[in-house]
């Protein structure tokens, strides 16, 4: 099911597309398909994609990295099939930031460890100096340019991570979970850095299952099941629907889910959007 508009009432139309997914399949083992037939265009929106373990998220995540390919059908980047683009490629415009930020860091300075991906796809030494100096800043982790990232706390390491595919310059950032083994603040801080990379024009991507987190930062919202694509369409949209959510197995956000229990009809995504409401019907009766 496609929704016609995005939750700033923009049409879908209008955004920038990036990615084409054609009629995409994809098997680890003969007759048994884990992606039967997608069809959707990845555009210039925040997008999570959602669904309950096993529902395919993170083998297609791989194949819009050109790590795994289809079995049928095809993932476009600009236009060409990634198939004729090579991984190395591939990599100068998708990012991916992994779960867990160990299973990615292996210098033992924050600066050689995000210059590396630069240089590693051909970028200039003062280039990529520049973009990793730029990385870090919208990180938050300027100063700590010296530092060994393992005498940094999990959650700046995995800022270090970020910066690290943020400073390869790519169109698309593909993140892994973000939030896992983040406290509040780490949680922020990705939710600031996201929002930035969004203003910069870098698409952002996520799989996810922190659905207070989705509906606080992403303008559209995929959801998986059963090796299709149930339902997408604006953050909003997505979780007003409980029954297509419940079908998912999937729960709406914590503020959601209140509103609708105390029989709001609006859709509220967090905390937020709630208050602002009750202060503008205080102020209504008030005035
Ligand atoms: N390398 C592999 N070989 C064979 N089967 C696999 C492989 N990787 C994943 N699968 C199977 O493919 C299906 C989809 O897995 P996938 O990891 O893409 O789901 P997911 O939605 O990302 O799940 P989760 O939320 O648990 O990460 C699952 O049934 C899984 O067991």
């Amino acid at each position: 099911m496609e929704m016609s508009m995005g939750h700033s009432g923009k049409n879908i139309n209008e955004y920038r597309t990036l990615m084409q997914i054609k009629d995409l399949h994809f098997s680890y083992t003969e007759g048994e398909e884990i992606l039967k037939g997608l069809n959707f265009a990845i555009d210039e929106r925040t997008t999570a994609i959602i669904g309950q373990n096993g529902a395919g998220k993170t083998t297609f995540v791989k194949l819009l990295k050109g790590l795994l390919r289809p079995t049928e059908g095809a993932v476009e980047f600009d236009g060409k099939d990634i198939r004729d683009i090579t991984v190395a490629q591939l990599a100068r415009h998708i990012g991916m930031v992994f779960q867990n930020p160990n299973d990615q860091i292996f210098k033992n300075r924050v600066l050689d460890e995000v210059m590396f991906g630069p240089l590693k796809i051909g970028m200039g030494e003062a280039a990529a100096r520049e973009k990793s100096l730029e990385a870090l800043e919208l990180v938050g982790l300027s100063g700590h340019e010296d530092k060994n990232p393992y005498d940094l706390g999990l959650s700046s390491r995995k800022l270090v991570a970020i910066a690290s595919i943020v400073a390869m310059d790519p169109k698309v950032i593909i993140f892994d979970e973000p939030t896992i083994a983040q406290d509040y603040y780490g949680k922020e801080r990705i939710k600031s850095v996201i929002r930035k990379l969004r203003s910069e024009g870098v698409t952002v991507i996520t799989i996810i299952h922190d659905m207070d987190f989705v509906a606080d930062v992403f303008e559209r919202v995929i959801v998986f099941a059963k090796g299709g694509v149930l339902l997408d369409g604006s953050a909003k949209e997505v979780f007003a629907d409980e029954t297509i959510l419940k079908e998912a197995y999937l729960e709406q956000p914590n503020v959601t889910r209140l509103c609708q229990s105390l029989g709001y009809e609006e859709v509220f995504l967090n905390a937020g959007e709630f208050v602002a409401y009750q202060r503008e019907k205080q102020n209504l009766i008030t005035n």
